[in-house]
């Protein structure tokens, strides 16, 4: 098992927590969609926090001579910033959000050719945190690891090339930021890059895991009764994000003390947000942001989300990440493939889980 398809492989998902809504058709919440409103994470709070608090989330210039300081700083009191001046040309970023578009307008019969299949990791689908609930979500995804010529030449069989390109290309680009990040991470938590040389290698086992995924939430009768992605955290090491502008609500991040924080969309400015992998390599410094999508009356809301992280065979050390001999381990040596193992059995449960 050493890839992130092989271990997914082993758990066989229910096609009911597979196959989305058929948003061409529906025009009301129904009970499967009626999330329960209860007084823990996922409390549908009509109005996120105050407004002040949405300006919290650091926005950070790539090209600020004290940029290794402010992610470092971000990542350790929020677990996530906003990125500009990152390099990744605001018309390919554009490109990819239109691709998106054309392929969930498809006629969900069009979609359908491409449903992730119960063992396979990608295509069309729910989210893969829909096995945890019984509600459905209000939300259509997509998958991508590598190419998507399989998937895009049974969507468009005479014209599946320009979306090939435009997203190869946009999943260069964010390895290419994704590298650039770690190498400034390590660094401020004084790993030695000799440690992660997946970090930058480009074939073989011993290269990055990488993911693009694809959500789209339309717009929803009743947004108060529903939700886009439930309360969770990313599994790898780190997120780079894209939403569509102008969204009346969509992303939101949960931050103790705060309740939930709108992350309000900066033009041409990417995402980034710490997730599992980075919180125990990391030795529990940086949080792994919990993090969901809210859903709107009025926008169809589309995000696209590159998750980057190592191969399921490397070996997390936390103990690189202490601050000094004195400082104990919060969490056990393990290698990726059994935390993502772990994590597609016990979901948010699982952190806590390993903590020593
Ligand atoms: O739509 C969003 O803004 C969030 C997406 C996300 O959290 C995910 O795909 O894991
Ligand atoms: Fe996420």
């Amino acid at each position: 098992m050493n890839t992130l398809l092989e271990s997914y492989k082993d758990y066989h998902i229910n096609l009911h927590h597979i196959i989305p809504l058929d948003f061409d058709s529906i025009q009301e919440v129904s009970d499967v969609h009626s999330w329960p409103q209860s007084n823990d994470f996922l409390t549908l709070d009509l109005e996120p926090n105050d407004k002040s608090a949405a300006s919290i989330i650091p926005i950070i210039d790539f090209s600020d001579p004290n940029v290794s300081k402010l992610i470092g700083q971000a990542c350790e009191t929020w677990g996530s910033f906003q990125l500009i001046n990152h390099n990744v040309p605001l018309n390919l970023i554009e490109s990819a959000e239109s691709e998106a578009r054309k392929l969930f307008s498809l006629p969900t019969s069009e979609k359908r050719k491409t449903l992730r299949s119960p063992s396979e990791a990608t295509g069309y689908g729910l989210a893969r945190m829909s096995q945890f609930f019984s509600r459905l979500l209000w939300q259509e995804g997509f998958t991508i690891m590598g190419s998507p010529v399989d998937h895009a030449k049974k969507l468009w069989p005479d014209d599946y090339q320009r979306f090939c390109d435009v997203i190869e290309d946009f999943q260069d680009k964010l390895k290419a930021l994704s590298e650039q990040l770690m190498l400034i991470i390590l660094d401020y938590l004084g790993i030695p890059k000799e440690e992660m040389k997946w970090v930058g290698s480009n074939s073989g086992p011993e290269c990055a895991t990488s993911a693009l995924q694809m959500n789209s939430y339309p717009p929803c009768p009743d947004p108060t009764l529903t939700i886009g992605l439930a309360p969770h955290t990313d599994t790898y090491f780190l997120t780079i994000l894209h939403q569509t502008s102008n969204p009346t609500r969509g992303l939101e991040i949960h931050r103790d003390g705060l309740g939930w924080v709108s992350v309000n969309p900066v033009h041409g400015a990417l995402v980034v947000n710490a997730g599992d992998l980075l919180h125990i390599a990391s030795n529990g410094r940086f949080p792994s942001v919990l993090h969901r999508a809210v859903v709107n009356k009025t926008n169809h809301r589309l995000s696209l989300a590159y998750f980057y992280g190592p191969p399921m065979n490397y070996q997390l050390l936390p103990s690189l990440a202490k601050l000094d001999d004195d400082d104990p381990s919060v969490y056990p040596s393990l290698k990726v493939k059994d935390y993502v193992t772990m994590k597609e059995k016990h979901f948010r449960e699982t952190l806590s889980m390993l903590k020593l």
